[in-house]
């Protein structure tokens, strides 16, 4: 890759700091976000050194609408930038009744509303070169809602959903949009004693999982989720939703509605 410039939020830790070193190792110039100024500052330098790209730093909370308009400005306005990752997320709620509502608003702002306006941001850009990258980091809970807590992967469906409307809407204009959907990945997200809770081989090094996500950007993937074994039972999965279609919009109610007098 070369002439690439790649904005990648949350890049301070886990998922996002990996994806700026494969990123960069790749050639891409990058431009990397998130609130720890001094993480980011130690990660460029490193970067800078190893492999003579060029990387800037901007400290921001996205959680925060001057801070995300900032960064909505610079991916509007600067013809360098040709792709973005949005990674930035936040976890870490208890049951829905026990958590503070302002923590679930701040995943709201975080996990959904940056995503959105961010991807607004640079998505007119891309959409009239015909080019350019922006792959959405989601979850393999947007599939299980059941199976977690209530608002992270509310959030991180909304995330999926999004990047596959996107995906029709510019996808067909020369724009890679790309849903990652990693499983539990070893990072900071998780405290040690969770992970310690967790069998260990459902538990994905953070390596391991960018690597497959990217390799899966590079098969021209829409969707990835790295753990699957069977990339046959997702598209099994989809193809049964599609499925749905024909019937989930009608004049008539189903039989099994109507009343009988
Ligand atoms: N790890 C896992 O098991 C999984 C993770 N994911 C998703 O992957 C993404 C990355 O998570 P992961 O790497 O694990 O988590 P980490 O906690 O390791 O990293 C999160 C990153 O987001 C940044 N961040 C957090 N809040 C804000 C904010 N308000 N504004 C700007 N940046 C912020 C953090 O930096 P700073 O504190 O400096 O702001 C950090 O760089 C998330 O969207 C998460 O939901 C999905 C599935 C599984
Ligand atoms: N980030 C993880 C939860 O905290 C997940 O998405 O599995």
């Amino acid at each position: 890759m070369t002439n690439e410039t790649i904005l990648i939020t949350g890049a301070s830790d886990g998922i996002g700091a990996v994806y700026a070193d494969r990123f960069a190792r790749r050639g891409a110039n990058l431009i990397l976000v998130a609130r720890r100024a001094d993480k980011l500052e130690a990660l460029a330098a490193s970067l800078r050194e190893q492999t003579g790209v060029r990387v800037e730093v901007i400290a921001a909370d996205l959680a925060k609408v001057d801070d995300l308009a900032r960064i909505e400005a610079r991916l509007r306005d600067d013809d360098a930038i040709t792709g973005l990752v949005n990674n930035a997320g936040i976890a870490g709620e208890q049951g829905f009744v026990e958590t503070d509502p302002d923590y679930l608003s701040g995943m709201i702002a975080l996990n959904i509303l940056a995503v959105t306006r961010l991807s607004r941001a640079i998505a007119p850009r891309l959409s009239a070169k015909g080019a350019g990258t922006l792959i959405n980091i989601t979850s393999v809970t947007a599939l299980m809602p059941d199976g977690f807590t209530a608002v992270y992967p509310a959030s991180k469906a909304y995330v999926l959903a999004f990047t596959e409307a996107l995906q029709v809407e510019l996808g067909g204009k020369g724009v890679k949009v790309q849903a990652v959907l990693p499983g539990i990945t070893r990072t900071a997200i998780w405290t040690a004693a969770q992970i310690a809770g967790i069998p260990a081989d459902m538990v994905m090094d953070v390596e391991v999982m960018v690597d497959a996500a990217l390799a899966g950007l590079d098969m021209g993937e829409p969707i990835t989720i790295p753990a699957l074994p069977d990339r046959g039972d997702l598209d099994a999965y989809l193809a049964a939703r599609g499925a749905l279609r024909p019937g989930l919009s009608l004049k008539d109610a189903a039989a099994r509605y109507m009343i009988k007098a």
